[in-house]
């Protein structure tokens, strides 16, 4: 099963692919966000793939999203995914793009794809079982997040997004001991922790479900904790009516430095 999951998504992010590289209209959604062709192919090409491996498992797309709470909230197990994340990068043809697949259990992603077309990576992870790298159709290499170091010795790594950063992420790495900071599109940040080459990224703004829930369970599986920037207790979907995120915290541990300075940015 989960080779033709990820096979399946391969598919649709080589479809995705072929309308990056020909050329695409771009059209603006209710909420002012843009879709492209792109971001409907890859939604189609996953609900096929899904409906056909699993047809007892609903789905939840970013693009079919109007499933009211009513209905979900009996759902012990769906598919929820993020056809196209970061469609503002993918309409700059920066790469930093992603279709995200994420299975969800009692609230809990239990399992995750992200596949990165441009950069020809998968990340896949499953509870229990731990988390890998795929690049093309090569081998799957196994991923950890990394320990912390000691900031007086190397600098702390920070991503954040490329287009939405807030105050409260500018506060937070003002306070933070000796760090680097890159900025990224998409869920691809989530991988970059999961692989130990980024220790922190805090999103201190809006995002939804779809976004995150496939790369938190790379996160999770990798040994990492996606947190609740408020409570510090994991994320969590399918809890109430919107499916909006709270501010979230990713990082390969826990630790006071971080924590403190979390809390500091949050009340500033
Ligand atoms: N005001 C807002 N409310 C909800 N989600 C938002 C948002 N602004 C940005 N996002 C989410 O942030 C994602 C992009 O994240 P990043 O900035 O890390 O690239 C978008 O994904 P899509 O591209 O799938 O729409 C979108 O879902
Ligand atoms: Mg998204």
């Amino acid at each position: 099963m989960r080779a033709r999951l990820i096979d399946g998504v391969l598919a649709a992010g080589r479809e995705v692919i072929s309308i990056y590289d020909h050329g695409f209209s771009v059209e603006t959604k209710d909420d002012k966000s843009p879709l492209t062709e792109a971001d409907m192919a890859s939604h189609h090409a996953l609900v096929d793939l899904l409906e056909n491996l699993a047809p007892q498992v609903p789905t939840l797309s970013e693009e079919s999203a109007e499933i009211p709470f009513a209905t979900r909230k009996a759902w012990q197990r769906y598919w929820l995914i993020d056809p196209l994340d970061g469609t503002k990068e993918f309409i700059k043809k920066n790469g930093e793009f992603t279709l995200n697949v994420a299975l969800i259990e009692d609230g809990v992603p239990v399992f995750g794809i992200v596949h990165a077309p441009v950069l020809r990576t998968t990340w896949i992870g499953q509870q229990g079982q731990g988390a890998w790298k795929q690049v093309d159709e090569g081998p799957c290499h196994t991923i950890t997040v990394r320990a912390l170091p000691d900031p007086d010795q190397e600098a702390w790594q920070v991503v954040g997004s490329r287009l939405h950063g807030s105050e409260e992420f500018e506060a937070f790495c003002r306070i933070l001991p000796n760090h680097e900071c890159a900025t990224m599109g998409s869920s691809l940040k989530l991988c970059l922790v999961a692989e130990g080459k980024a220790d922190l990224y805090p999103r201190l703004a809006p995002t939804s479900e779809w976004d995150t829930a496939a790369a938190q369970a790379v996160v999770t599986a990798a040994g990492g904790q996606v947190l609740n920037a408020h409570t510090l207790e994991p994320l969590r979907c399918n809890q109430q009516e919107s499916v909006l995120n709270p501010f979230f915290i990713v990082a390969g541990e826990r630790d006071s430095r971080w924590e403190s300075a979390l809390r500091a940015s949050l009340k500033s």
